[in-house]
């Protein structure tokens, strides 16, 4: 039901992108500096995985976590934390997020910039990196293997990197055909919000060791993180946990600081 309704008002957006992006734009986007690299990101922190900090100011299974959150100055604190990427939800009508928050995010931080939404257009992406994200995630639950690597490829041509992310076996081998930059595995399921840390340990050795893999979701504690971190991945990305904490910065520490693989 929430997929199916975020892809319809997508699909509007999607429209209104159509009127409102013309050439100019398109090559105003393909012209834009180079981006900063997550896959060097992660790269960097080889001895344990990087935290990739999300801002989520809510969400479908959640609703409030920090609808009023000032988004630069928690990821201004997740990089004085220590994390190795920041992740910026746009999706306005679940997750109260905005493209305006990912622009003042990347004036105001030097870490690579994700993009956090529904991407099925690659009007969407031109969109992406006019505001300046360096990388963007497509989901394999909303995509088919072909339209993801033709997604994966635009992108590549708008020099932007991309986040494939998938939460079962059945999705895997058609991403990992598609050529993304990072594999993210989500522990929640999109159709019924349920979490399971065992999602990344199970599909974590199905994934070839070429590819950077990134364990999604349900990270709660350090405990948790430190469990996905044994499970042999490149990145952990974590949203709410960070979000409810008094102190962003803080709770970031807790999760960058002496954490063994
Ligand atoms: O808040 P959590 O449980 O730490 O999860 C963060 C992130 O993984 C989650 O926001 C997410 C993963 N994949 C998504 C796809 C769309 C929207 C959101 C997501």
């Amino acid at each position: 039901m929430f997929l199916e309704e975020i892809v319809d008002g997508k699909k509007k957006e999607i429209e209104e992108l159509k009127e409102r992006l013309g050439e100019r734009e398109d090559r105003e986007a393909r012209q834009s500096p180079p981006v900063r690299s997550l896959v060097a990101a992660l790269e960097k922190r080889a001895s344990s995985p990087g935290l990739i900090a999300e801002v989520k100011p809510a969400s479908p299974s959640k609703g409030d976590i920090r609808p009023d959150v000032d988004p630069v100055m928690t990821a201004r604190e997740y990089e004085a934390g220590g994390a190795a990427a920041v992740s910026v939800l746009t999706e306005a009508t679940y997750f109260k997020g905005s493209l305006t928050s990912l622009t003042q995010v990347k004036e105001r931080v030097g870490l690579p910039i994700l993009r956090k939404d529904f991407i099925l257009d690659p009007l969407q992406l031109v969109e992406s990196r006019l505001a300046g994200a360096d990388a963007v995630l497509l989901i394999a639950a909303l995509l088919s293997g072909e339209k993801m690597g033709t997604l994966v490829q635009e992108a590549h041509e708008l020099g932007l990197e991309v986040l494939a992310e998938v939460h079962g076996e059945d999705e895997l081998e058609r991403t990992l055909a598609a050529d993304p930059d990072v594999l993210g595995i989500n522990n929640r399921n999109l159709h019924t919000f349920e979490t399971d840390l065992s999602v990344t340990e199970r599909l974590r050795n199905r994934i070839p060791a070429a590819i950077p893999v990134i364990g999604e979701s349900g990270v709660h504690s350090r405990r948790d993180f430190q469990r996905l971190a044994r499970a042999g991945v490149d990145g952990i990305l974590v949203g709410e946990y960070l979000m409810r904490h008094a102190s962003p910065r803080e709770a970031a520490e807790s999760l960058t600081t002496g954490v063994r693989a």
